[in-house]
């Protein structure tokens, strides 16, 4: 369990004072993934270089297996950092270096022996899917093949958790679906604790159980993914739900699509978990005198289960209407009326 407590840093330059992160109190659970998202200058960099303590906190503590980071002297420091693992953005690898010798410098550092170190870096190499580029130099590696060394190079010396800086950002889709991919696999293979931050929901969505949302340094919102999907409370969680289904939020074209009859009913369905595998719609039209419209759909899968919304005009009489929308709750879809018959 990583418990970080009344966490802050403030910087203090000659011309301003800037509370980078502030009075920030989280709670993460071994073996999830816990992504932080926000929008640039949130403070979400800051906040994970204060969980190995690559900045110094102004105030707060963070206390991984029982043991508190910020209170550790630094010969202390400097061994515990060897069980936090970290990916950056841009790689941070060593050019010089081959992917082997990237991989095994930690290890080197950590006073593992030769054969020790060949070992662990072979297998390190076969876990990220990287055999045969053992003696490729980074310049000679696509992105994802890169970050993929960023990955065996943080997971060489058994870390308790993974902490990962906007890893997937200078990265293509397609590649960062496959990186993504592989932290999945690796978090369910090792049973290890990652954080990530972000400033993509999308990257929230495919792989975090939980997720904290950061504003001005400030936690603003946390908790499970699907929650926060499907009731974002906070203006900036909501901006960046809206990321995934833009077009959702556009309630002036889905607008054009509405016959807007006396009769008809406009609501949005919200498929949460197994109920996005229900052929709800077919069921009412089978059981109800009434017509659908469907006027638009999206589906997210996440950790704990797909989330899906479907926006639809039911035409039928009032009474008819209200038998049909009360069938919907009662199966479990959550339903929001947005224009009344
Ligand atoms: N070394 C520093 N000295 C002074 N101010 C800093 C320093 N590092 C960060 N800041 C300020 O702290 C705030 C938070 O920055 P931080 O990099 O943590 O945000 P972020 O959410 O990671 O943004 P980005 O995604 O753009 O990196 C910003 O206002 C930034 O200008």
């Amino acid at each position: 369990m990583i418990q970080i407590k009344n966490l802050s840093k403030l910087y203090q330059t000659k011309k301003q004072k800037v509370q980078a992160v502030d009075n920030v109190s989280l709670n993460i659970e071994p073996g999830e993934i816990f992504g932080v998202i926000g929008y640039s200058g949130a403070g979400k960099s800051t906040f994970v270089r204060l969980i190995n303590r690559l900045e110094e906190p102004s105030d707060g503590s963070v206390v991984i297996h029982d043991k508190d980071i910020t209170k550790m002297p630094s010969h202390q420091l400097r061994k515990k950092r060897q069980k936090i693992g970290m990916i950056f953005q841009h790689f941070n690898l060593l050019w010089s270096r081959t992917v082997f010798d990237n991989i095994a410098f930690p290890l080197e550092i950590a006073g593992v022996s030769k054969a020790k170190r060949k070992e662990k870096v072979l297998e390190l190499i076969h876990l990220v899917g990287l055999s045969g580029k053992e003696y490729a130099y980074p310049s000679q590696l696509s992105g994802g093949q890169k970050q993929r060394v960023g990955i065996a190079r943080a997971l060489a010396n058994d870390p308790e958790v993974l902490l990962c800086d906007e890893a997937t950002s200078a990265l293509d889709p397609e590649t960062t679906d496959d990186i993504l991919d592989l932290l999945v696999s690796i978090n369910k293979k090792l049973g290890l604790t990652i954080i990530l931050i972000t400033h993509e929901m999308h990257v929230i969505q495919k792989i975090c159980h939980r997720v904290a949302v950061m504003e001005n340094g400030k936690v603003v919102e946390n908790g499970e993914v699907l929650n926060v999907f499907v009731r974002p409370q906070s203006k900036t969680t909501k901006r960046f739900v809206q990321q995934l289904n833009p077009l959702e939020h556009e309630k002036d074209k889905l607008y054009n699509f509405i016959n807007d009859r006396e009769d008809s009913e406009v609501v949005k369905l919200h498929f949460i978990g197994n109920h996005a595998r229900r052929a709800l719609i077919s069921e009412i039209a089978k059981k109800f005198d009434v017509e659908i419209n469907i006027l638009q759909g999206s589906i997210a899968p996440t950790q704990e289960g797909a989330y899906g919304t479907l926006f639809v005009e039911i035409n039928g009489e009032k009474a008819v209407l209200t038998n049909t929308i009360q069938y919907i709750q009662d199966s479990g879809v959550e339903v929001e009326v947005l224009k009344h018959a």
